[in-house]
């Protein structure tokens, strides 16, 4: 396990001329991370991801629970914690001015690697950003940019690193380019915690995840468990014989429905379920005129446990 959390909270309270408010941001989130593996905070906005990520990664105390990251505690021992976590906020924080390359070294620098040139060399080279590490943070795309925030917080080879919903604002390309840079980096065996808001990252890219609203844990799971937890998945076809479809798939099904000329196949894991079904309906003859299977989505799950879909979440925060 490289972070096991508990009941961590921490509320905001901030003075103006109308008087004094309390935010509770975090209300008793716990969580546990395996070794190599990318775990997602999925949430609207406002829902305390950042919140949670920073009292992780040292960077604000927590109002109370506990946590022990990568073997150290993170309220006795938080320099232990640091030196073994990387963390790239949400805004990046890549220098307009500076070369992306003076901005790793001196990372590398604060952090105490031994030679700080290598070490930066090494992750340009592996985000490939050698051709354009020597030019000013600003000339370089948004893209680029998210990957030097990255190649910052790994130039000391931090066995965990801490992404702050790190696609938000690429384009689709970008997006995918870093998907696929995230899950080398689980290959080479760093483990990640992301947030996001966006329920195709969580789905594509997560090994496990947690949902949160209001600063507290709503579901967690891997995409798959969470998405069955829901509905399952549902098989729709068309027949040459309804009933005997029926019969035939009963014991494959949690639930099955004839609709006018359509059959509704309700099953747990549609994916693995429609071979043995085209078997079946083979077995006894039924002819198939179309077959289409539907899985439910991470919006179905979190409107089932908040009674609203994410997006609408995210429109009122
Ligand atoms: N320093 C602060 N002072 C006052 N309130 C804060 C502070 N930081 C966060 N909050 C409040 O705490 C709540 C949770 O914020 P947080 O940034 O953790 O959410 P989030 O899920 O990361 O949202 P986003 O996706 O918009 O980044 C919000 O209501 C926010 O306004």
């Amino acid at each position: 396990m490289i972070i096991q959390a508990d009941d961590l909270r921490k509320s905001f309270t901030t003075k103006s001329r109308k008087g004094t408010q309390t935010v509770e941001a975090v209300r008793g989130v716990g969580l546990e991370v395996e070794k190599g593996e990318i775990f997602g905070v999925l949430g609207p906005n406002g829902a305390g991801k950042t919140t949670t990520i920073r009292m992780l990664s040292t960077l604000i105390a927590p109002d109370a629970g506990t946590a022990v990251i990568a073997g150290h505690d993170l309220l006795k021992h938080p320099a232990a914690v640091r030196r073994n976590l990387g963390y790239v906020s949400q805004a990046g924080g890549v220098e307009d001015t500076t070369s992306a390359r003076a901005q790793v070294v001196m990372a590398a620098r604060i952090h105490d690697v031994a030679d700080p040139k290598q070490a930066a060399a090494e992750v340009l080279e592996r985000f490939d950003l050698t051709e354009m590490a020597d030019r000013p943070g600003r000339t370089l795309s948004g893209g680029q940019k998210r990957r030097v925030a990255i190649a910052i917080g790994l130039v000391h080879s931090p066995p965990l690193l801490f992404l702050d919903e790190p696609t938000t604002g690429l384009d689709p390309q970008n997006r995918a380019n870093l998907w696929e840079r995230i899950r080398q980096l689980r290959e080479a065996g760093t483990s990640v915690l992301l947030s996001t808001h966006y329920l195709d990252e969580a789905d594509a890219l997560c090994d496990r995840l947690m949902i949160v609203d209001h600063g507290e844990v709503v579901a967690e799971g891997t995409p798959g468990d969470l998405k069955r937890q829901v509905s399952g998945d549902v098989i729709t076809l068309r027949a040459d014989d309804l009933e005997k479809a029926a019969g035939t798939l009963k014991p494959l099904a949690r639930e099955i429905r004839v609709d006018e000329d359509v059959l509704r196949v309700y099953v747990d894991d549609g994916e693995h379920t429609l071979p043995a079904l085209l078997r079946a309906l083979e077995g006894q003859g039924v002819g198939l005129s179309s077959i289409a299977l539907d899985r439910s989505t991470l919006d179905d799950v979190f409107l089932a446990k908040t009674g609203r879909t994410l997006r609408d979440a995210g429109a009122e925060s």
